[in-house]
């Protein structure tokens, strides 16, 4: 077999279909074998994540396999039961329905191998197939039938899952392990290609052409286009939320929580006088009384209150033993004074006082071990003063993601430098900076690299070694110098999950996944005009780091807002950069475009604190009404 360096083991679920099964009437002996067979280290040592038993119904095998692809995502699937001829045997066309492509060769080999055995292969009707990044093979329902035909189809298992997972290194070395084992010769050599197979591959690109033959470069995106919605979709699935870790308060702003906080002590923690005053029983009513002593903020009350005496407090002070009620000074007048006035002797008491008046008891705002914030909320301002309120100095918080930034670009040179013939400022570098600082992201700036392989590749290793999340900006289009997309795969072996978004601006935008044992880092890769970078960053970057940080809703604010002028539509959907503006009675928000909205055009972004999602033109509807009313994200302060 091939090389085992795959990161994580096969990751399969074993769908037994099988009406008697699920009644419980048969054991299912095929699903266990199965299980067994495909754990096995000499052959393709998976792991059995999932099993489960459905009866020969369309709608339970179906449901089954696309939460298995979809949200399982798992790697192999083998159906073992109901590909025959009985009426009850739908598990094919079951199969065939959420298939997003059929895998012929591998029904094929199931039937070339079982005809060996018994005639009556042909009577089985095998579906496979790949939905997502998940193979499925339906395999017969005896334990034997299904366990021959899983190893007529075991030598091609690990290469298929490998380029459904877009494995490169793996792709490779298998791939010429198992060409060279045939005695087939390599196609690399003569074809430029060390792998034909990603031709095949749908979110694959072919990215082994040869970079220094400008002449042969792909002329069409190898990329597939896929709908803002999908590429949101992806990098949300793949942003992880990071691992809490107890931070000191003073550090905290910002942050959000990772697990209720519970006040230590109650606040006030002892009876505290709501009013600057005199402390009396209540019970006393009005009428002239003694001033025994005082009470102070902050100090201890000197004595307890006895009938007939009253106790000078001021406000926040502790009421003292035996008082049950404050009479504010205004509801008092003076009657003793000592020689020289310096403190009141005996006072006059106006009102009638209800006991309990203008003391806060004890715990009144906060009782001892209340929940006072709760898992997930985002430590501003007034929540970092209720910590401090009960004492609280350290937190339990998301970490917050670290992310890297690097311009690229052999035209660019920093505002500082002389800007030579040819060259323009890097001007992405800051606005992408600026932005994650006013988030209040830790951020580590890369720098400028060159448009060379070695200066990207030797950049971006770097940013990934010291960050959660890398953003660089430009060389991500058709150009023979946008080598962004080819270092990152072939060099630093990530996952590129998409290379172009049917969205303006930012059509290139590139995402990918960097996986180790411990870690997913997340790799944007932004269009490097001004404008788009910028904009993809709200779209794409911005909700994914919120995630990882822990927010539960991460997306942008969306508002309704109407357009102030009549605006041409562009054949894709796109995000417009809008001043939003109430008037005095306005409801809803009135959006001016910044000007014009070419990508290359910062300018377009300044001053604006929304991006207007404006729907793609269609053959009858070109140009949105001054008036209409459409969706706004929030992007800037309103
Ligand atoms: N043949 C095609 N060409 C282009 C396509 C296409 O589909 N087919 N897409 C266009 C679109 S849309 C965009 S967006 C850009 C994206 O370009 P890249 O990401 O490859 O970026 P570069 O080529 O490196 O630069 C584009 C533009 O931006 C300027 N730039 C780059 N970095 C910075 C920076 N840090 N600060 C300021 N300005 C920067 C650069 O000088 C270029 O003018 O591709 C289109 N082409
Ligand atoms: O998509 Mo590009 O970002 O239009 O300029
Ligand atoms: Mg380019």
């Amino acid at each position: 077999m091939a090389s085992r360096a795959v990161e994580r083991p096969p990751q399969v679920g074993i769908l037994t279909v099988s009406d008697r099964c699920y009644l419980g009437t048969q054991e299912d002996s095929s699903g266990p074998n199965l299980k067994a067979i495909v754990e096995q280290e000499q052959g393709l040592a998976g792991q059995v994540v999932k099993t489960k038993i459905v009866a020969d119904e369309h709608s339970q095998i179906q449901d089954a396999l696309i939460n298995w692809c979809d949200e399982e995502k798992l790697d192999l699937i083998l159906t073992t039961g109901g590909t025959g001829f009985a009426t009850r045997d739908v598990t094919p066309e079951a199969t065939k329905a959420v298939l997003e492509k059929e895998a012929p060769g591998l029904a094929l080999s199931m039937l070339m191998g079982s005809l060996q055995i018994t005639p009556l292969a042909m009577l089985s009707r095998p579906a496979c197939g790949t939905r997502r990044n998940s193979l499925i093979i339906n395999l017969p329902g005896s334990k034997k039938g299904s366990q021959e035909c899983y190893e007529f189809v075991l030598p091609g298992l690990r290469h298929a899952i490998q380029l459904l997972r877009g494995d490169n290194k793996e792709v490779e070395a298998t791939h010429k392990s198992m060409t060279s084992s045939q005695g087939s010769h390599d196609h690399s050599a003569s074809h430029g290609h060390k792998c034909p197979h990603h031709h095949d591959i749908p979110d694959m690109p072919d990215h082994h052409h040869d970079i220094s033959k400008v002449a042969r470069r792909p002329r069409s995106s190898p990329y597939p286009m896929i709908s803002f919605e999908d590429a949101y979709s992806l990098v949300m699935a793949k942003a992880p939320v990071l691992a809490p870790e107890s931070i000191k308060c003073k550090d905290a702003l910002g942050y959000i929580l990772a697990s209720d906080v519970t006040a230590k002590q109650p606040l006030p923690p002892f009876r505290a006088s709501i009013k600057d005053g005199y402390a009396v029983i209540s019970s006393d009513g009005p009428g002239p009384r003694r001033v025994l002593s005082d009470s102070l903020a902050g100090q201890l009350p000197k004595s307890e209150l006895i009938p007939g005496y009253v106790i000078r407090i001021t406000t926040g002070a502790p009421v003292p033993d035996g008082a049950d009620a404050v009479v504010e000074v205004e509801q008092t007048e003076l009657l003793k004074e000592s020689d020289g006035g310096e403190i009141e002797l005996e006072v006059n008491i106006l009102q009638a006082v209800k006991p309990g008046q203008d003391i806060r008891p004890i715990g009144l705002d906060i009782p001892k071990d209340q929940v006072i914030l709760k898992q997930g909320a985002r430590l501003g301002p007034s929540e970092l003063g209720l910590l401090a309120a009960v004492g609280v100095t350290c937190v339990p918080v998301y970490q917050m993601p670290k992310v890297a930034v690097v311009s690229t670009g052999n035209e660019l040179c920093e505002p500082h430098e002389e800007c030579k013939k040819g060259h323009i400022f890097d001007s992405n570098r800051t606005t992408l900076l600026s932005a994650l600082r006013d988030h209040g992201f830790p951020c580590i700036d890369m720098g400028i690299a060159k448009d060379t392989e070695e200066s990207l590749q030797a950049t971006l290793k770097s940013a990934i070694s010291q960050a959660d999340v890398v953003i660089s900006t430009g060389g991500v289009s058709m150009g023979e110098k946008d080598l962004l997309k080819y270092c990152l795969m072939v060099g630093i072996h990530a996952k590129v999950h998409f290379g172009r978004v049917f969205l303006k601006p930012g059509k290139p935008t590139t995402f990918a996944t960097i996986s180790s044992e411990s870690s997913q880092k997340l790799f944007f890769a932004l269009p490097g005009n001004p404008a788009s970078a910028i904009v993809t960053f709200h779209l794409f970057v911005l909700p994914a780091l919120r995630k990882m940080m822990g927010y539960a809703q991460p997306n942008l604010t969306k508002i309704k807002a109407k357009v102030a002028s009549d605006i041409k539509l562009d054949p894709r959907p796109e995000f417009q950069r809008v001043k939003l503006v109430w008037g005095s009675s306005d409801l809803v928000p009135m959006a001016t475009i910044t000007g014009s909205q070419m990508s290359s055009r910062l300018l377009s972004m300044s001053d604006a604190n929304a991006l207007l999602v404006l729907p793609p033109q269609t053959d009858g509807v070109k140009e949105l009404k001054k008036g209409s009313v459409v969706d706004a994200l929030i992007i800037g302060r309103i």
